[in-house]
């Protein structure tokens, strides 16, 4: 039996398109409830927060798991990836008022101390350190948008798909940093251990992937 780890919230719909697109049985997923752990045909399905998915790999829990290329970046765990679904695009981004629009435009001298607020620590810390700029930051677990609004933080770094939530609360993209979408990826020693199951999936989202399958749907 393979294991794989799917992300609850939003990405789950997406990641249930692609199982199924691949020909997985999904019907169990479909109607999860509140099960965390589904098990159909040859495989078990795990549901996990997110940001824990990465670990719930690294750690062996699941062979393989689809999840956001931010959420991997941010755990900071280093797994195999074996294809980009294209599914679940967003970017990462910073943004913010305009007044601090405009300090971007002055170069990283007067970026120095800025507050940004975000879910994404280690990424953000590292995107700014890139600039050579030495950030304040704030680390929010959701609705950071709030924080430029209560003067709690300059900016944010997060996720952003169609914009609207930045610009419902007063914010726009300053710069993007990273395109975001979801990825299968796998443990090291499951690949050493199950390869020939894991190389199953693996064709089979690649097909529905170049097939477009999705789209069809
Ligand atoms: N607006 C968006 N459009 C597309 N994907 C998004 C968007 N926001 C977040 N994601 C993706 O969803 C994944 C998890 O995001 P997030 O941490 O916000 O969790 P969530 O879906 O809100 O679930 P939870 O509430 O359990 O934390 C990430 O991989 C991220 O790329
Ligand atoms: O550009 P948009 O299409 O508006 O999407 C971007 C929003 O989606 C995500 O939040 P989510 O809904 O996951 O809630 P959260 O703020 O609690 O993380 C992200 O953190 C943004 O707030």
């Amino acid at each position: 039996m393979l294991t794989l780890a799917l992300p609850t919230g939003r990405s789950f719909g997406e990641c249930v398109k692609i199982l199924e697109c691949s020909g997985l049985p999904v019907s169990g997923l479909k109607d999860a409830g509140r099960s965390l752990v589904i098990e159909e045909g040859a495989f078990r399905y795990i549901l996990s927060k997110p940001s824990d998915v990465p670990a719930m790999v690294y750690y062996g829990a699941a062979d393989l798991a689809l999840a956001g290329n931010d959420v991997i970046e941010e755990a900071g765990i280093a797994l195999a990836e074996l294809l980009d679904t294209g599914l679940g695009r967003c970017r990462m981004a910073v943004a913010g008022p305009s007044e601090i629009a405009e300090k971007f435009r002055g170069g990283a001298q007067r970026l120095m101390g800025l507050k940004v607020a975000t879910k994404y620590a280690r990424l953000a810390e590292r995107t700014f350190a890139g600039w050579g700029v030495q950030i304040k930051l704030l680390k929010l677990n959701g609705s950071v948008e709030l924080a430029p609004a209560l003067g709690l933080a300059d900016c944010i770094f997060d996720v952003v798909q169609t914009g609207k939530t930045l610009e419902a609360n007063g914010l726009s993209v300053i710069k993007e940093t990273l395109p975001v979408s979801l990825r299968l990826v796998a443990g090291v020693s499951s690949i050493q251990l199950r390869w020939n199951s894991i190389f199953g999936v693996v064709g089979a989202v690649n097909s529905a992937v170049e097939a477009k399958k999705w789209k069809q749907g």
